[in-house]
Protein backbone atom coordinates (compact mmCIF):
# COMPACT_ATOMS: atom_id res chain seq x y z
CA UNK A 1 0.00 0.00 0.00
CA UNK A 2 1.23 2.96 -0.74
CA UNK A 3 0.58 5.69 2.09
CA UNK A 4 1.22 9.09 3.00
CA UNK A 5 1.11 11.06 6.19
CA UNK A 6 0.02 14.84 5.85
CA UNK A 7 1.35 17.59 8.11
CA UNK A 8 -0.59 19.96 8.86
CA UNK A 9 1.74 22.98 8.05
CA UNK A 10 2.08 21.63 4.41
CA UNK A 11 -0.88 20.79 3.56
CA UNK A 12 -3.56 21.65 6.20
CA UNK A 13 -3.67 18.08 7.80
CA UNK A 14 -1.63 16.34 10.20
CA UNK A 15 -0.40 18.23 13.11
CA UNK A 16 -0.80 18.31 17.27
CA UNK A 17 -3.65 21.03 17.73
CA UNK A 18 -3.47 24.11 19.97
CA UNK A 19 -6.74 25.82 19.97
CA UNK A 20 -7.23 29.41 19.74
CA UNK A 21 -9.62 31.67 21.57
CA UNK A 22 -12.00 31.65 18.28
CA UNK A 23 -11.48 27.82 17.97
CA UNK A 24 -12.02 26.98 21.44
CA UNK A 25 -15.25 29.22 21.19
CA UNK A 26 -16.54 27.13 18.61
CA UNK A 27 -15.44 23.74 20.06
CA UNK A 28 -17.48 24.77 22.86
CA UNK A 29 -20.84 25.88 20.99
CA UNK A 30 -20.36 22.07 19.55
CA UNK A 31 -20.64 20.56 23.11
CA UNK A 32 -16.59 19.70 23.25
CA UNK A 33 -14.56 20.78 26.06
CA UNK A 34 -12.79 23.95 24.86
CA UNK A 35 -9.56 24.35 27.35
CA UNK A 36 -6.66 21.76 26.04
CA UNK A 37 -5.82 21.50 29.54
CA UNK A 38 -9.03 19.76 30.64
CA UNK A 39 -8.96 17.36 27.30
CA UNK A 40 -8.32 13.39 28.62
CA UNK A 41 -6.12 12.24 26.29
CA UNK A 42 -6.82 9.26 24.60
CA UNK A 43 -5.13 6.18 22.49
CA UNK A 44 -5.03 6.46 18.66
CA UNK A 45 -8.49 6.30 16.72
CA UNK A 46 -8.20 4.46 13.03
CA UNK A 47 -10.83 5.28 10.69
CA UNK A 48 -11.37 3.75 7.33
CA UNK A 49 -13.27 5.65 4.89
CA UNK A 50 -14.30 2.94 2.51
CA UNK A 51 -16.70 2.59 -0.49
CA UNK A 52 -16.70 2.80 -4.10
CA UNK A 53 -14.56 5.05 -6.78
CA UNK A 54 -15.31 8.55 -6.99
CA UNK A 55 -17.88 8.28 -3.74
CA UNK A 56 -16.24 11.14 -2.16
CA UNK A 57 -13.80 9.28 0.08
CA UNK A 58 -11.42 12.36 -0.06
CA UNK A 59 -13.54 14.91 0.32
CA UNK A 60 -15.18 14.04 2.45
CA UNK A 61 -11.84 13.54 4.67
CA UNK A 62 -10.77 16.84 3.70
CA UNK A 63 -14.19 18.37 4.35
CA UNK A 64 -13.48 16.84 8.08
CA UNK A 65 -9.95 18.00 8.73
CA UNK A 66 -8.98 20.78 6.41
CA UNK A 67 -12.35 21.99 6.61
CA UNK A 68 -12.82 22.63 2.66
CA UNK A 69 -14.44 20.95 -0.26
CA UNK A 70 -12.22 19.36 -3.07
CA UNK A 71 -14.19 20.34 -6.24
CA UNK A 72 -11.79 18.80 -8.71
CA UNK A 73 -11.51 14.78 -9.07
CA UNK A 74 -8.46 13.34 -8.90
CA UNK A 75 -8.32 9.55 -8.53
CA UNK A 76 -6.40 8.57 -5.51
CA UNK A 77 -3.77 6.51 -4.37
CA UNK A 78 -3.96 5.55 -0.36
CA UNK A 79 -4.06 8.61 1.70
CA UNK A 80 -3.54 8.27 5.79
CA UNK A 81 -4.49 11.72 7.58
CA UNK A 82 -3.31 12.15 11.32
CA UNK A 83 -5.13 14.96 13.47
CA UNK A 84 -5.91 15.36 16.66
CA UNK A 85 -9.47 16.16 17.33
CA UNK A 86 -11.70 17.30 20.83
CA UNK A 87 -14.75 15.03 20.75
CA UNK A 88 -16.31 15.40 24.33
CA UNK A 89 -13.63 16.35 26.31
CA UNK A 90 -11.36 13.76 24.94
CA UNK A 91 -8.82 14.55 22.73
CA UNK A 92 -7.96 12.11 20.03
CA UNK A 93 -5.46 10.90 17.69
CA UNK A 94 -7.38 10.32 14.69
CA UNK A 95 -6.14 8.34 11.64
CA UNK A 96 -8.41 9.06 8.76
CA UNK A 97 -7.39 6.25 6.43
CA UNK A 98 -8.90 7.03 2.98
CA UNK A 99 -8.90 3.74 1.63
CA UNK A 100 -8.24 2.71 -2.09
CA UNK A 101 -9.20 -0.96 -0.64
CA UNK A 102 -11.10 -3.61 -3.52
CA UNK A 103 -14.09 -5.31 -1.54
CA UNK A 104 -12.87 -8.73 -2.43
CA UNK A 105 -9.70 -7.70 0.31
CA UNK A 106 -10.74 -5.04 2.48
CA UNK A 107 -7.60 -5.12 4.22
CA UNK A 108 -7.89 -1.70 5.55
CA UNK A 109 -10.69 -2.61 7.83
CA UNK A 110 -8.75 -4.67 9.56
CA UNK A 111 -6.82 -1.84 10.88
CA UNK A 112 -9.68 0.14 11.83
CA UNK A 113 -10.96 0.92 14.94
CA UNK A 114 -14.22 2.37 13.52
CA UNK A 115 -15.33 2.34 9.40
CA UNK A 116 -17.52 4.86 7.21
CA UNK A 117 -19.26 2.83 4.66
CA UNK A 118 -19.83 5.47 1.67
CA UNK A 119 -21.97 5.35 -1.51
CA UNK A 120 -23.16 8.06 -3.49
CA UNK A 121 -27.23 8.86 -3.34
CA UNK A 122 -26.56 9.90 -7.23
CA UNK A 123 -24.82 6.12 -8.03
CA UNK A 124 -26.99 2.98 -7.40
CA UNK A 125 -24.14 0.92 -8.05
CA UNK A 126 -21.90 2.72 -5.53
CA UNK A 127 -25.04 1.71 -3.02
CA UNK A 128 -24.82 -2.01 -3.97
CA UNK A 129 -20.95 -1.83 -3.28
CA UNK A 130 -21.46 -0.41 0.09
CA UNK A 131 -23.91 -3.05 0.54
CA UNK A 132 -21.09 -5.80 -0.01
CA UNK A 133 -18.95 -3.84 3.03
CA UNK A 134 -21.34 -3.80 5.25
CA UNK A 135 -22.41 -7.78 4.77
CA UNK A 136 -17.87 -8.77 5.21
CA UNK A 137 -18.39 -6.74 8.15
CA UNK A 138 -21.18 -8.34 9.43
CA UNK A 139 -20.33 -11.54 8.39
CA UNK A 140 -16.62 -12.30 8.51
CA UNK A 141 -14.83 -13.27 11.78
CA UNK A 142 -12.76 -10.68 13.19
CA UNK A 143 -15.38 -7.52 12.46
CA UNK A 144 -17.75 -8.47 15.22
CA UNK A 145 -18.91 -5.23 16.41
CA UNK A 146 -16.57 -3.31 14.80
CA UNK A 147 -18.20 0.80 15.18
CA UNK A 148 -19.85 1.54 11.67
CA UNK A 149 -21.18 4.30 10.04
CA UNK A 150 -23.29 4.03 6.23
CA UNK A 151 -23.03 7.51 5.02
CA UNK A 152 -25.21 8.39 1.91
CA UNK A 153 -22.93 11.24 0.31
CA UNK A 154 -23.36 13.96 -2.23
CA UNK A 155 -26.62 14.52 -0.44
CA UNK A 156 -26.80 18.45 -2.22
CA UNK A 157 -27.45 16.69 -5.47
CA UNK A 158 -31.03 15.89 -4.76
CA UNK A 159 -31.72 15.93 -8.72
CA UNK A 160 -29.79 13.29 -9.45
CA UNK A 161 -30.97 10.51 -6.93
CA UNK A 162 -30.35 7.09 -7.48
CA UNK A 163 -31.19 5.74 -4.01
CA UNK A 164 -33.57 6.54 -1.47
CA UNK A 165 -33.42 7.59 1.69
CA UNK A 166 -35.54 5.25 3.06
CA UNK A 167 -34.12 2.22 1.79
CA UNK A 168 -30.71 2.92 2.74
CA UNK A 169 -32.31 3.55 6.08
CA UNK A 170 -33.65 -0.11 5.72
CA UNK A 171 -30.03 -1.58 5.53
CA UNK A 172 -28.36 0.13 8.14
CA UNK A 173 -31.48 -1.16 10.44
CA UNK A 174 -30.73 -4.40 9.00
CA UNK A 175 -27.16 -5.02 9.68
CA UNK A 176 -27.22 -2.49 13.06
CA UNK A 177 -25.18 0.45 11.97
CA UNK A 178 -25.84 4.16 12.03
CA UNK A 179 -26.72 6.11 8.96
CA UNK A 180 -26.61 9.67 7.45
CA UNK A 181 -27.00 11.59 4.52
CA UNK A 182 -24.32 14.26 4.23
CA UNK A 183 -22.74 16.45 1.75
CA UNK A 184 -19.09 17.57 1.53
CA UNK A 185 -19.68 20.45 -0.73
CA UNK A 186 -22.47 22.09 1.45
CA UNK A 187 -20.45 22.47 4.32
CA UNK A 188 -18.87 20.80 7.89
CA UNK A 189 -21.63 20.40 10.18
CA UNK A 190 -23.05 16.96 8.83
CA UNK A 191 -20.01 15.47 7.91
CA UNK A 192 -18.48 16.87 11.39
CA UNK A 193 -21.45 15.07 12.63
CA UNK A 194 -20.52 11.34 11.48
CA UNK A 195 -16.94 11.31 12.36
CA UNK A 196 -17.65 12.34 15.67
CA UNK A 197 -20.41 9.56 16.29
CA UNK A 198 -18.03 7.28 14.60
CA UNK A 199 -15.79 8.06 17.01
CA UNK A 200 -17.97 8.29 20.10
CA UNK A 201 -19.01 4.40 18.96
CA UNK A 202 -15.29 3.03 18.78
CA UNK A 203 -14.68 4.85 22.36
CA UNK A 204 -17.85 3.48 23.83
CA UNK A 205 -16.81 -0.09 22.47
CA UNK A 206 -13.31 -0.05 24.07
CA UNK A 207 -14.93 1.43 27.30
CA UNK A 208 -17.27 -1.79 26.78
CA UNK A 209 -14.55 -3.86 26.26
CA UNK A 210 -12.55 -2.56 29.48
CA UNK A 211 -15.69 -3.13 31.57
CA UNK A 212 -16.09 -6.83 30.82
CA UNK A 213 -11.93 -7.32 31.10
CA UNK A 214 -12.58 -5.89 34.42
CA UNK A 215 -15.29 -7.96 35.10
CA UNK A 216 -13.83 -11.48 34.06
CA UNK A 217 -11.01 -10.67 35.94
CA UNK A 218 -13.15 -9.61 39.22
CA UNK A 219 -15.16 -13.29 38.27
CA UNK A 220 -11.77 -15.10 38.39
CA UNK A 221 -10.16 -13.35 41.62
CA UNK A 222 -13.81 -14.11 43.29
CA UNK A 223 -13.67 -17.60 42.67
CA UNK A 224 -9.73 -18.10 43.30
CA UNK A 225 -10.54 -16.00 46.81
CA UNK A 226 -13.54 -18.63 47.57
CA UNK A 227 -11.40 -21.60 46.71
CA UNK A 228 -8.52 -20.21 48.99
CA UNK A 229 -11.25 -19.88 51.73
CA UNK A 230 -12.92 -23.41 51.32
CA UNK A 231 -8.83 -24.76 51.45
CA UNK A 232 -8.38 -22.70 54.71
CA UNK A 233 -11.71 -23.43 56.03
CA UNK A 234 -10.94 -27.04 55.58
CA UNK A 235 -7.41 -26.86 57.59
CA UNK A 236 -9.31 -24.85 60.30
CA UNK A 237 -11.71 -27.37 60.66
CA UNK A 238 -9.13 -30.03 60.79
CA UNK A 239 -6.99 -28.41 63.56
CA UNK A 240 -9.99 -28.02 65.66
CA UNK A 241 -11.17 -31.96 64.98
CA UNK A 242 -7.09 -33.34 66.27
CA UNK A 243 -7.22 -30.48 69.29
CA UNK A 244 -10.78 -32.27 70.48
CA UNK A 245 -9.35 -35.76 70.30
N1 LIG B 1 -21.79 17.67 -5.45
C1 LIG B 1 -20.93 16.99 -4.67
N2 LIG B 1 -19.80 16.51 -5.20
C2 LIG B 1 -18.95 15.83 -4.39
C3 LIG B 1 -19.23 15.62 -3.02
N3 LIG B 1 -18.20 14.89 -2.50
C4 LIG B 1 -17.33 14.69 -3.48
N4 LIG B 1 -17.78 15.24 -4.64
C5 LIG B 1 -17.11 15.20 -5.93
O1 LIG B 1 -17.02 13.83 -6.35
C6 LIG B 1 -15.80 13.64 -7.07
C7 LIG B 1 -15.06 12.47 -6.47
O2 LIG B 1 -14.66 12.79 -5.15
P1 LIG B 1 -13.39 12.10 -4.45
O3 LIG B 1 -13.34 12.58 -3.07
O4 LIG B 1 -12.18 12.29 -5.29
O5 LIG B 1 -13.84 10.57 -4.52
P2 LIG B 1 -13.06 9.27 -4.01
O6 LIG B 1 -14.08 8.34 -3.47
O7 LIG B 1 -11.95 9.65 -3.08
O8 LIG B 1 -12.49 8.70 -5.36
P3 LIG B 1 -11.28 7.63 -5.57
O9 LIG B 1 -10.01 8.33 -5.24
O10 LIG B 1 -11.37 7.27 -7.02
O11 LIG B 1 -11.54 6.44 -4.70
C8 LIG B 1 -15.03 14.96 -6.97
O12 LIG B 1 -15.23 15.69 -8.18
C9 LIG B 1 -15.69 15.69 -5.84
O13 LIG B 1 -15.63 17.10 -5.96
C10 LIG B 1 -20.45 16.16 -2.48
O14 LIG B 1 -20.79 16.02 -1.30
N5 LIG B 1 -21.25 16.83 -3.36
Amino acid sequence: MESRSYSMTETTLSTKMTYSPTQRAKMKKRGNTCNNNQLSEEPQVRVAVVGESSVGKSALSVRFLARRFLPEYAPAQELLYERQVAVDGHLIPLVVHDTASQVSSPSSIFQADGVLVLYSITNKRSFDTAKSYLEIIATEPGFENLPTVLVGHKSDLQHLRQVAYTHAQQLAWDVGCSFYEVSSESGTESVDHVFHTLIRQVLASRQRRKLSSTKDRRQRSNSITSTLWRKTRAAILEKLRRSTL
